[in-house]
């Protein structure tokens, strides 16, 4: 799997050095003197050697039972967990939060793993009355083909496992390119596959830039779906290529997430899902809260409960046990998140607390942001507006629930949205007129349970869903039978 800390693509049942020839270092971003390991900067070459191998495994595998592909997604889990420690710490390495939150994604991942192994003894159709009663009428499911999996860095393994799991059991088989800064933890995740036995050409990984390999799989012409997460640019491009050459897609992209506060809530437990959803994972979550709408009668009580609890959250290497919050995952991440705040502050929002880069030595060499709270926020203003993807809060207050939806409404986006309220009236006004493929009640905006669908409306998502049983609908064609003797 690896020469001295190089790890190689996977492609055709063998790990192999790319085409190319190039590698690139994977950083700490906690401490960029530490370089976790180096990966295949791969090129298209390397990629058409993965789709080829994925076309040719596909008929084998689309011949077995969904209970023989099930037993391998089974072994992949008892892999994975396993080696839980140390896929955990990798992940902690290539993309910086803690190792806590890293060991709960890791056993996510073999939860997912499992799920999906057991969805390959689950029905796959339904018998449905023909007008003509000699003969039978009933639906079965086919799987694409090749998918093409493109995934972020903000969950390096529980994204790739609620594409690439479902993929499988339904029959297809895969190619990923994983996002460049986590690509080792995506290795690790292959190797147990290829340990649980899947044939060769069955998963397949090549990892590189994202215009280069990730564009590669929206234009192969032997790709038949791709499933990505990440940004509304990329999406969307994705999304283009693949309607222009008639493959199927599947998008999951930002979110712009409020919590709404109302007066009668357990303000603590406001507060904690506030810290929790927003910051957690230094606010890289595509289900991150971003906007707290809070109504006016309690809102000084709420803010001041709020930026105290902020201040005192530790930032330091998630390898430390006493560290709360870790650094962005990148410098272009870290980048952007200050020029948000540069633009919250140039728009007139106050600041509240944090707003820039911590002044402590030893977080030097890493690429950390304070966690900011901004009030004084309009929902005009482009921190109101924009996916910042860190640890920014901006605070809105209001006087009524329609005004409070209204304002949560007022974005391009609709992942997932929260209320805090004991109001009966509130929670079903909220349900029934909030634009959000998650509505949360009393719960923090973060946060997604496996089995059940998860996807966004509005520019979240291409109106899909993944995850749960919704899965099918994307990694499956429908057939319908008509049968008569
Ligand atoms: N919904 C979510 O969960 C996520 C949202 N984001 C949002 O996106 C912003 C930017 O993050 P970033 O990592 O750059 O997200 P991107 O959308 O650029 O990256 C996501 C994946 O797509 C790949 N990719 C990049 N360019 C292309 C391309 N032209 N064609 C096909 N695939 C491509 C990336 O590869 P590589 O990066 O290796 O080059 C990565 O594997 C964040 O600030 C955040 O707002 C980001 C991550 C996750
Ligand atoms: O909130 C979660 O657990 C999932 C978030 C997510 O899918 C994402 O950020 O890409």
């Amino acid at each position: 799997m690896t020469i001295e800390q190089t790890y190689l693509n996977y492609i055709d049942g063998k790990w192999t050095p790319s085409v190319t020839g190039r590698v690139t270092a994977s950083l700490n971003p906690a401490d960029t003197n530490d370089i976790a390991g180096y990966v295949q900067d791969s090129g298209e070459e390397d990629l058409k050697l993965a789709v080829s191998a994925a076309n040719r495994a596909k008929g084998a595998w689309r011949k077995l039972s969904g209970a023989a592909r099930g037993d391998y997604l089974f072994k992949a889990a008892n892999l994975l967990e396993a080696r839980l420690a140390d896929i955990a710490e990798t992940m902690m390495r290539e993309m910086g939060k803690t190792l806590a939150e890293c060991k709960g994604e890791a056993a996510r991942g073999v939860a997912i793993l499992r799920y999906y192994a057991g969805e390959g003894m689950r029905k796959i159709g339904d018998v449905i009355p023909s007008t003509d009663n000699e003969a039978m009428m009933f639906t079965t499911r086919v799987p694409l083909g090749v998918v093409g999996v493109i995934t972020p860095w903000n969950f390096p393994v529980a994204i790739p496992m609620w594409k690439m799991a479902p993929a499988l059991i339904y029959g297809n088989t895969v190619v990923i390119k994983p996002a460049i800064e986590t690509s080792i933890t995506a290795a690790k995740l292959l190797a147990c596959f290829e340990e649980a036995g899947l044939p060769p050409g069955v998963v397949n990984m090549v990892t590189g830039d994202g215009a280069t390999i990730g564009g590669g799989i929206a234009r192969h012409p032997d790709i038949h779906g791709i499933t990505f997460t990440g940004s509304n640019k990329i999406g969307k491009q994705i999304g283009q290529t693949a309607l222009a050459r008639g493959a199927k897609y599947q998008l999951e992209m930002g979110g712009k997430n409020p919590l709404i506060v109302a007066e009668d809530a357990n303000l603590d437990l406001a507060v904690e899902a506030a810290i929790s959803g927003g910051l957690k994972s230094t606010g890289q979550k595509c289900t991150a809260t971003s906007r707290i709408l809070v109504q006016a009668s309690v809102y000084e009580t709420f803010r001041a409960k709020l930026v105290d609890q902020v201040k005192r959250l530790r930032l330091g290497n998630g390898n430390d046990s006493a560290t709360w919050m870790g650094p962005c995952a990148n410098e272009r991440q870290r980048d952007t998140v200050l020029s948000y705040i540069d633009k919250g502050i140039a728009e007139g929002a106050n600041l509240l607390c944090g707003g820039g880069v911590p002044a402590d030595e030893e977080l030097k060499l890493g690429y950390y942001v304070q966690p900011t709270v901004f009030d004084g926020v309009t929902s005009k203003m482009t921190i109101a507006q924009e996916e910042i993807f860190g640890p920014v809060l901006a605070l809105i207050p209001f006087n009524h629930l329609e005004e409070a939806i209204s304002v949560a409404n007022d974005v391009e986006y609709g992942l997932s949205a929260s209320i805090f309220t004991q109001n009966i009236g509130n929670i079903l006004a909220f349900i029934a007129d909030m634009d959000a493929g998650l509505v949360r009640i009393n719960a923090e905006t973060a946060g997604v349970e496996l089995q059940a669908p998860f996807g966004g409306m509005k520019q979240s998502s291409s109106h899909s869903r993944e995850q749960g049983q919704a899965a099918i609908e994307f990694f499956t064609s429908i057939k319908t039978v008509f049968l008569k003797a």
